[in-house]
């Protein structure tokens, strides 16, 4: 067996995702299996200040000899950085990626990938002209809990999928969390908006249920109908977002299915933090799954056959023990005793494709991305929502 090669990650920006992503990153990948690759990280960078950074690595437990940035545009030069992780709001990820690619770095990029697909598009040709690694960060996509729905998807238990319901809601006493507008969830200079935070992963299960699982040759984008609320205070960022989405297919592979995405910051999937409500339900005409937990990180899945079965599976996030500190845009809480946060999968995924010399993520393509952002473009066009001039343009370098 050959040894593991170790890739080099570059951190860029240092708030609550970038800290939880790294503490991730630095748990030995043997605790999950996984015995090809290492990572460590050479550098981080804040916008703010270079002691920012210093804090940041120091905090997250990074080895003593990474550099710390006080700049985004000295960090991307770093010639010991193989990969770039970047961990800002969404109105900045699009400059951010830019930056890195014109560099000749490699990128993994937070959700919502973009502002908008024009963006996202941009990107995509970018990564491409420089033969670069570009991958969004959905993590959930990597869950051994998703491969594992989507494999049932594909074996054709269920039938083929007619119908997919997800949630993903968070009631956030928004007014009261967000009083000053600021925050990145309402704050329209920072894209907010549950559509774009949250909505995102409602759209995800959609995706790699309906349209990740169907023939690349065949498969078509789905038609879009939406209501949005605005939030009263900004009033330029969604309170609540719903959208339908009808996916054309053959008869032969099932017929038209449909959708129905859900995302809000006032009410929630699991009230009180009822674990027993399945926020994400795949059904077909000989069953369905049923997925549990906060559809960005669930936890449990039942498969429910029409003859009478039902399987149960739990599916908790191996190491790094000691109920590791983790964070949610909200506060954060800590992971149950012995589990980690799980974004360490992605991570995985990226520095396997780096390593391989892999240009885009297994699980979700550049293309994908791409159509997820028209998608949820679409959605604002119907719902009245656009974000200030200087986020959704896609001249760069612009000053965000
Ligand atoms: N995958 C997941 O589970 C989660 C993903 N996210 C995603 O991660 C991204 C960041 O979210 P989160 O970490 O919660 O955000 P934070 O506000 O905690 O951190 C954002 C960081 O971006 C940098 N930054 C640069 N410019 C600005 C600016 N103008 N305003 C605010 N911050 C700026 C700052 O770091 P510095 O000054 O050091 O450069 C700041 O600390 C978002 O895209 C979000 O959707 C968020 C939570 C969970
Ligand atoms: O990506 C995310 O997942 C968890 C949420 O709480 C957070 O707001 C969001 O950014």
């Amino acid at each position: 067996m050959s040894s593991p090669k170790t890739v080099r990650w570059g951190i860029l920006a240092t708030g609550g995702i970038a800290k939880t992503f790294t503490k991730d990153l630095l748990v030995d990948p043997q605790t999950r299996g996984v015995t090809h690759i290492k990572h460590t990280v050479v550098a981080a960078a804040s916008s703010s200040s270079q002691s920012r950074a210093e804090q940041f690595l120091k905090e997250t437990g990074c080895p003593a000899s990474a550099k710390a940035y006080g700049s985004y545009e000295d960090f991307v030069k770093d010639p010991d950085i193989d990969i770039v992780y970047i961990a800002t709001p969404h109105s900045h990820h699009y400059q951010n990626a830019m930056l890195a690619l014109e560099a000749g770095k490699n990128v993994l990029c937070e959700k919502a990938f973009t502002v908008n697909a024009a963006q996202a598009r941009e990107l995509a040709n970018k990564a491409r002209e420089k033969n670069l690694f570009l991958m969004e960060a959905v993590w959930t996509r990597y869950f051994p809990l998703s491969v594992y729905v989507r494999e049932l998807v594909t074996s054709g238990r269920i039938g083929p999928v007619a119908r997919v319901l997800v949630d993903n809601s968070i009631a956030s006493d928004p007014e009261a969390a967000f009083s000053d507008g600021k925050h990145r969830l309402v704050n329209p200079d920072l894209a907010g908006g549950a559509l774009l935070d949250l909505g995102i992963y409602s759209l995800t299960w959609v995706f790699q249920t309906l349209y990740h699982t169907q023939d690349e040759k065949t498969r078509q984008p789905p038609k879009v109908l939406a209501a949005l609320k605005h939030y009263g205070p900004t009033k330029a960022a969604d309170e609540a977002t719903t959208m339908i989405l009808t996916f054309p297919r053959s008869e032969e592979a099932g017929g038209e299915a449909h959708a129905v995405a859900t995302t809000s910051l006032r009410v929630a999937t699991m009230p009180g933090g009822l674990k027993d409500v399945p926020g994400i339900r795949i059904q077909g005409p000989q069953g369905e799954i049923q997925v549990f937990g906060p559809a960005y990180r669930p936890e449990r899945t039942r498969l429910v056959l029409k003859d009478g079965t039902v399987e149960e599976k739990e599916w908790p996030q191996p190491g790094p023990g000691k109920g590791s500190g983790w964070y949610n845009g909200f506060g954060g809480g800590k992971n149950a005793e012995g589990e980690g946060h799980g974004m360490f999968w992605e991570a995985d995924e990226a520095a396997t494709a780096v390593v391989e010399g892999r240009k885009e993520g297994k699980y979700e393509g550049l293309d994908e991305s791409v159509l997820i952002m028209e998608v949820m473009d679409e959605v604002r066009r119907q719902g009245g929502l656009r974000y200030p001039e200087h986020i959704e343009t896609t001249k760069y370098p612009t000053h965000v």
